[in-house]
């Protein structure tokens, strides 16, 4: 069975009132799925019991149990850049079929380990305390450490802050060095490539404003790298000892789990991040082990694929209730949308229609129904949401924690079941409902449930693309705009279209 197979199901669903939908027996123990510590409620989605098994039998027919074993082996599953695909082997480098490339990933580890323990030392910066750390690097050398670095916020060392520059715009660095002193700065250099044109001029201001100060071995002494090339790094002038190499099969957007996250290891310190990593990998081992009727990263792919693929909904609205947890839909815009966002199957041929991720769009839960939650009631789109909470007995004794938490069920309730208008207003007062949503439960917010949160979301995205038929893993469409802009720094403007010749002129390019 196919994902288009399965349009009689959502036809045949498409006016089924909710509130009925929801009361269907069974639901609660085919819907509910824990892992990890977490909970995942799909209750709450336009689909019953009948449509739900179809999609098991498709996760299933896709062999997708199959897919994830492969991964986790090592297996060349990313086709077009022929290489494996690591982020769970950086986690649990035991399950790899190649003995010495495991090896290669658990030294990784090590190293970065003893450097974040070494950091912590009084005098770990030629004699100076790190006071400030300052990531340079863009995309996914940029979003998962400053996503996790906010959102482990109470496990960070005292004393220590770390901010991260990925734009280009100049104000970007200038606001990372703001009260920093160059004695107490550490720069990290995160690029896997390290080609990247906004992190490799970024980094030389930034190594330019500790040379100023400290002359060029003051400079040198405060600069490291995280690269899959650490032959360029060492080009670029950072001191070899000093370069932490990753694997090539470790992807920009999945790579807060090698060298690339150095920044949260030195933040928090080893054995913290170490149990980011221990929470992701309980959720691996879930992925891996489970049946699909009970795998709780499949659900969540196959439910997403649900509303793309089969009910046509072009997005989804993530909804934190965490003010910690606020870079999340930014970090997701990355991994859901680079990963999916394709319009060629394995084989190049042309994708089914709506066979390709949703974009992502979200924030604070609080801050959303203040502002877009207007749209989700009563506009007339359908973006299914994922309320996400914190299911913790010490954060709901504040008041203010069960009342963000009562808001976050009453949102969920009243979109599935919405409210007859009455009076004069009728029109405009009635709600629908029938609008789709998820849950997420997290049992607080530790390294661990953030580990998990975030191989879920992996996983989930995972599932989508063999679902879909596409490789996750590559993310050719980004090329083509740098090459563009490289050409207008050069002055070459023989292959632009008279909009773009006239925009460099207005810019003085
Ligand atoms: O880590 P880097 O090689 O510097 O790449 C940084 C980012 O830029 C690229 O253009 C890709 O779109 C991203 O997937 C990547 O994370």
């Amino acid at each position: 069975m196919t994902l288009a197979a399965l349009d009689a199901h959502a036809r045949r669903l498409a006016g089924a009132d909710m509130r009925t939908l929801i009361a269907e027996p069974g639901r609660d123990d085919a819907l509910v799925l824990e892992a990890a510590g977490l909970v995942f409620d799909a209750r709450r989605q336009r689909l019953d019991l009948q449509a739900w098994k179809a999609l098991l039998n498709t996760a299933q027919d896709a062999r997708l149990p199959e897919a994830f074993a492969a991964m986790a082996r090592g297996d060349v599953i990313n086709t077009t850049e022929s290489r494996p695909v690591l982020h769970m082997a950086c986690r649990n480098p035991d399950r790899l079929a190649d003995p010495a490339l495991a090896s290669r990933l658990r030294g990784a580890r090590e190293r970065t380990a003893a450097f974040a323990d070494a950091i912590g030392a009084p005098d770990a910066l030629a004699g100076h305390p790190v006071r400030r750390i300052v990531n340079i690097g863009i995309g996914g050398s940029d979003l998962g450490p400053r996503f996790i670095y906010d959102a482990l916020k109470a496990w960070r060392r005292e004393g220590v802050e770390a901010r991260f520059v990925s734009n280009l715009d100049p104000a970007d660095l200038d606001d990372a060095l703001e009260g920093a002193e160059p004695e107490t700065t550490l720069v990290v250099i995160v690029s896997k490539s390290f080609t990247t044109q906004e992190t490799l001029m970024n980094g030389q201001a930034a190594r330019g404003w500790l040379a100023a100060r400290l002359g060029e071995k003051g400079a040198d002494a405060r600069l490291c790298a995280a690269t899959a090339a650490p032959d360029k790094a060492a080009e670029f002038g950072v001191d070899p000892a000093r370069i932490f190499p990753f694997e090539g099969g470790v992807g920009g957007r999945y790579s807060l789990w090698s060298p690339a996250g150095i920044a949260i290891e030195l933040a928090v310190g080893a054995k913290v991040y170490a149990r980011l990593l221990h929470g992701a990998r309980v959720m691996d081992d879930d992925a891996l082990e489970t049946p699909l009727a009970t795998n709780l990263a499949a659900a969540k792919g196959l439910v997403d694929a649900w509303n793309r693929a089969v009910r046509g909904l072009p997005s989804r609205c993530v909804a934190a209730y965490s003010s910690r947890l606020e870079r999340l839909p930014a970090y997701l815009q990355q991994l859901e949308m680079e990963s999916l966002g394709k319009s060629a199957a394995h084989d190049g041929a042309a994708l089914p229609p709506r066979h390709s991720g949703a974009l992502v769009w979200g924030g604070r839960g609080s801050d959303l129904q203040h502002s877009v939650f207007q749209w989700l009631h009563q506009g007339q789109d359908e973006a299914p949401v994922d309320f996400i909470a914190l299911n913790d007995s010490s954060f709901m004794e504040d008041p203010r924690a069960r009342a963000l938490n009562a808001n976050l069920a009453a949102q969920g309730a009243a979109l599935t079941t919405g409210r007859a208008g009455e009076g004069e207003l009728a029109a405009h007062k009635a709600i629908a409902g029938g609008r789709a949503s998820s849950t997420i439960l997290m049992p607080g917010l530790t390294p661990e449930s953030l580990g998990a949160l975030v191989a879920l979301h992996e996983h989930k995205v995972f599932a989508e693309s063999v679902l879909y038929g596409l490789n996750a893993f590559d993310q050719w469409g980004v090329e083509l705009g740098k090459a563009l802009a490289r050409d207008l720094l050069s002055g070459d403007m023989s292959g632009f279209d008279p909009a773009a010749r006239d925009l460099a002129r207005r810019l003085g390019l």
